[in-house]
């Protein structure tokens, strides 16, 4: 039997974030490992005109709760969601349901954030760090509470290269920002965020930092550990290789590579790509649930989930292994076929951009206005490269992160528990992984049928030759306007079509001789 399995049963488990990937993974874990636990309450807001209870009945009957069901068939007994709104100060529970969750939580997983980069500091501060600071303070009255695990980012530090499992102070302190934010207008925001987040790339990274020093100012009377995940990618083995439900991170770019939009980017093919499976997330983060509220450590241990130097894969290779993916998994409907360039050079981005990108899309939409339809494909490039843009920072650095203390917890964990609760990506196979990744993405994300696939390979045939049509209408019309405007051009045009005629006149007299 798991230790770590037996610890979660009978206990209320309080979760943030459960309607997002990783929340949804871990609560899918949770279930499935340890069915006679009490209760998961979940903080949840109505979203795009779904309540509560539409958005949990949602997220039971999914792929990804199928297992589940097996094993836990009271599961939506066990599920309590409770109102919640993390962009208001008090996080807008009710007074009940926050009397519910002081006196029976017995341990939190806080994994609500945004992730946009692009967030406004205000609404990126309010939820990566008020709120969390609101959370805590919710923690500190829960006289039950065993443990309180924060999900941060392995990229919080990213302004380093080297980054120990320690947490690294920032210039201003987050109670001066979170003041701040209340008095001072967008205008002023605007202005001093490119001051305040130093050389970090995005409000994410630094409003993610700022929310591990709340959580390290309010740990003194708190049993607290941080996991910091790298890139969070499809699932790799549980419930079932390759689940992924939206696009952060590396699956918007196997979509817009897959369908052949995306045909180059700047992105060193050396630097790691420091990806983590989402389960391999999962994991940890319930073996760390366990571990802190069992052993009580001192002080606030801090946790890398990442790969790089366990089982390191770099971006030119996963590159690659994507391409060929694609062969054996091709997307429908592909604009083109998918190609990878990558460049180190910010010049030969721009050519790339403007003949792989911008030319064809503007092609396209040339010839969709000649057909009386509306044009699209501009606009939605212009988006793509945009996004592109944002994640060029992480494919063109590299990171060490140290992982002591989750090798430490890997040995602290008995045989069974390192089986369940697997952590270990040195076991990773990148090829079969990308391989799932791509799958996965085809399945669940685009929603396209395996039975499709004859066609879609057809579909990627006929824009090959399309495309060689294309380059040798090209290199004629370009050839016969030289030969009209150059001298030179003519005569190395009359010196190669002397040289073949001799060429054949050659070979046709030497077979004659032959026979
Ligand atoms: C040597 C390098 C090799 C790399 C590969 C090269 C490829 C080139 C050639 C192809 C070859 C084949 C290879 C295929 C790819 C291989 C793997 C690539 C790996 C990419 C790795 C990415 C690195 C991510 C780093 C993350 C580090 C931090 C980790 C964290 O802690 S946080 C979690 C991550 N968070 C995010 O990812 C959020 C990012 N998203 C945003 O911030 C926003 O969405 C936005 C990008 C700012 C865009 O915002 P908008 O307001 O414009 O609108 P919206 O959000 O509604 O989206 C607009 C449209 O864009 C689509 N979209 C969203 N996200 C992505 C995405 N990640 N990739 C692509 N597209 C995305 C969205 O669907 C919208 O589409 P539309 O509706 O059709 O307009
Ligand atoms: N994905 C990645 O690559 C990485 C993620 N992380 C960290 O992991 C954690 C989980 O990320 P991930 O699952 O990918 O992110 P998602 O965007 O998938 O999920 C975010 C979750 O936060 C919730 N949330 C956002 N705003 C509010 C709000 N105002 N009120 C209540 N809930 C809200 C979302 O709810 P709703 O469904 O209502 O929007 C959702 O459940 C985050 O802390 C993130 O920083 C760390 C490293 C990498």
């Amino acid at each position: 039997m798991s230790t770590i399995a037996a610890f979660y049963s009978g206990k209320s488990i309080l979760i943030t974030g459960a309607t997002g990937f990783l929340g949804k993974v871990l609560m899918e874990k949770l279930f499935r490992t340890s069915p006679d636990l009490k209760v998961i309450y979940i903080l949840v807001r109505p979203k795009a005109g779904q309540t509560l209870q539409q958005r949990v009945f949602q997220i039971l009957n999914s792929k990804l709760f199928e297992k589940v069901k097996d094993v836990c068939p009271n599961v939506h007994e066990k599920i309590r969601a409770i109102y919640a709104d993390l962009n208001q100060n008090d996080l807008a529970i009710s007074k009940e349901d926050k009397q519910e969750l002081l006196s029976c939580t017995d341990i939190v997983f806080h994994c609500a954030a945004t992730v946009r980069f692009d967030d406004h500091l205000r609404h990126a501060v309010q939820l990566n760090v008020t709120a969390t600071q609101q959370l805590l303070l919710m923690a500190s009255q829960m006289p039950k509470l065993e443990a309180f695990i924060h999900i941060s980012t392995a990229f919080s530090n990213c302004n380093l290269k080297h980054i120990d499992e320690v947490i690294y102070p920032c210039p201003v302190e987050p109670k001066k920002i979170i003041d701040s934010m209340e008095w001072l207008d967008d205008a002023i925001i605007d202005e001093i965020t490119p001051k305040l987040i130093g050389d970090r790339p995005n409000t994410y990274t630094y409003t993610k930092a700022l929310g591990e020093m709340v959580v390290q100012q309010e740990s003194s009377n708190l049993n607290i550990a941080i996991v910091r995940p790298s890139i969070v990618g499809a699932t790799w083995q549980e419930p079932f290789p390759g689940w992924v439900d939206n696009l952060n991170g590396p699956s918007g770019l196997i979509i817009a590579a897959g369908k052949g939009f995306l045909r180059a980017i700047r992105g060193t093919p050396k630097a790691v790509a420091d990806l983590i499976p989402v389960d391999t997330v999962a994991n940890l983060t319930l073996a760390v649930g366990w571990y802190t509220a069992v052993n009580r450590p001192k002080s606030t241990l801090i946790y890398h989930c990442t790969s790089g130097n366990f089982n390191p894969c770099y971006w030119g290779k996963m590159g690659f292994q994507v391409l060929a993916a694609f062969e054996k998994i091709p997307f429908e409907r592909a604009f083109r076929r998918p190609y990878a360039d990558f460049t180190t050079n910010t010049i030969t981005t721009q050519y790339w951009n403007a003949v792989s990108h911008r030319a064809p899309a503007i092609i396209y939409d040339f010839y969709l206005r000649l057909t009386g339809r509306k044009p699209r494909m501009t606009k939605l490039m212009n988006r793509l490269l945009r996004t592109v843009s944002m994640l060029e920072y992480f494919l063109n650095r590299s990171w060490e992160w140290s992982t002591y203390n989750t090798e430490m917890l890997m040995s602290e964990l008995s045989p069974e528990d390192q089986r369940v609760f697997n952590f270990d990506v040195r076991q990773l196979n990148w090829l079969e992984y990308i391989e799932n990744y791509v799958l996965g993405v085809k399945k669940y994300l685009l929603k396209e049928d395996m039975a499709g696939v004859p066609k879609a390979k057809q579909h990627l045939k006929r824009l090959r030759n399309i495309h060689y049509l294309f380059n040798t209408a090209l290199f004629l019309i370009a050839w016969r306007l030289l030969i009209a405007r150059s001298q030179m051009a003519r005569n190395v045009w009359f010196f190669i079509v002397n040289f073949c005629y001799k060429f054949l006149s050659y070979f046709r007299a030497s077979s004659t001789l032959k026979v």
